[in-house]
């Protein structure tokens, strides 16, 4: 994991340095509550990131902090050596955010015009709706326009100030699968040309398809973090079903087991079981060889039973940490 956690002189071959940052949130029974709790970060200039995460997670947090809209309770996060709020000042960062309104009654085009109106420097307003996919909508009303079209147009306004780092939110909530397709070869255009790109999301194939480096977050904490393939593998749970009648030793005896759980169908049917394991080629390679199970099968985890994984590794390390 990278991760910086003393605070030192702003290292300029990073773009971005979030050292040990918290933030907490009032609780609604009266406490607090840790959204971000000592996250450190180093993103490289040109690095296309995505920050994976449940509901909850503290993604938002964290990409606010980044974007100066919101202040770390402590930590430090500079963007090339400055405040996020300056660096955002310049003109260095452009974000496309979960928040934040269009105005209904103005079209796409004067929605750009207006906006770009207010950078001190900007890319020229039909370059940009051109690589926001915008000129064949240009006349149309903000409100006329689909979930999916405002998001490609608050991507436009984003791109305005040419910035060197481009931060998204979930940017392709409300899209379908195609406009979801055509926005990411915009994106991955971008990258190539040497844009840095950090992106919240919930879809693993995301980050899978688009960032070469991932960071999973989970109740505020980094959980896992490097190339997207190796953090899947990582997270390489799987369930294996067979049916198959195994003694106690028999279970004993299995690789790479977490869990089971026996499926009995009807009296004097051989029980079917289906194993949580994090090594499925061990266990399967096991099962077929060693052992009379058979009708054996493999479903990859969900996102959600590799973020359990993940975060039971976790929670483990840190008890035994605890505990030593
Ligand atoms: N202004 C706020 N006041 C109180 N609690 C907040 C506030 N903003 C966020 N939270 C809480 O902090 C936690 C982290 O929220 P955050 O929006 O950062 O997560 P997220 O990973 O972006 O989630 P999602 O994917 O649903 O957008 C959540 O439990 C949320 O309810």
């Amino acid at each position: 994991m990278r991760s910086q956690t003393s605070a030192q002189e702003p290292d300029l071959s990073q773009l971005i340095t979030v050292a040990a940052v918290t933030k907490e949130y009032r609780a609604s029974g009266g406490g607090k509550f840790r959204a971000v709790d000592q996250v450190s970060l180093e993103f490289s200039r040109g690095e296309v990131t995505a920050l994976l995460g449940p509901n909850g997670a503290g993604k938002t947090t964290l990409l606010d902090m980044i974007l100066g809209l919101n202040t770390p309770d402590s930590g430090r996060i500079s963007i090339a050596g400055s405040t996020p709020r300056t660096a955002v000042q310049q003109g260095r960062v452009g974000a496309l955010l979960q928040t934040g309104g269009l105005l209904p009654d103005l079209s796409v085009k004067e929605t750009v015009q207006m906006v770009a109106a207010l950078h001190r420097r900007h890319a020229p307003v039909h370059e940009v709706m051109e690589t926001a996919g915008l000129t064949e909508i240009a006349n149309r009303s903000v409100a006329k326009c689909s979930g999916g079209q405002q998001q490609r147009l608050k991507f436009a306004l984003a791109l305005l100030p040419q910035p060197e780092l481009i931060i998204l939110d979930e940017p392709t909530a409300g899209m379908d699968p195609t406009a979801r397709h055509e926005f990411w070869d915009r994106m991955a255009a971008l990258a190539t040309g040497g844009t840095t790109v950090l992106f919240a999301t919930h879809y693993l194939e995301e980050a899978e398809q688009f960032a070469r480096r991932t960071v999973l977050m989970h109740q505020g904490r980094i959980i896992a973090d490097g190339p997207t393939a190796q953090i899947q593998r990582q997270a390489g749970a799987a369930q294996i079903k067979v049916t198959w009648a195994p003694s106690a030793e028999d279970l004993a005896q299995l690789p790479a087991v977490r869990s089971w759980e026996v499926h009995q169908s009807g009296t004097g049917e051989t029980p079917q079981i289906t194993f949580r394991t994090d090594d499925a080629d061990t266990l399967a390679r096991h099962l077929l060889a060693r052992t009379p199970a058979h009708g054996i099968s493999v479903r990859p985890a969900s996102l959600e039973e590799a973020f359990m994984l993940l975060t039971e590794k976790q929670d483990h390390s840190a008890e035994q940490e605890v505990s030593a």
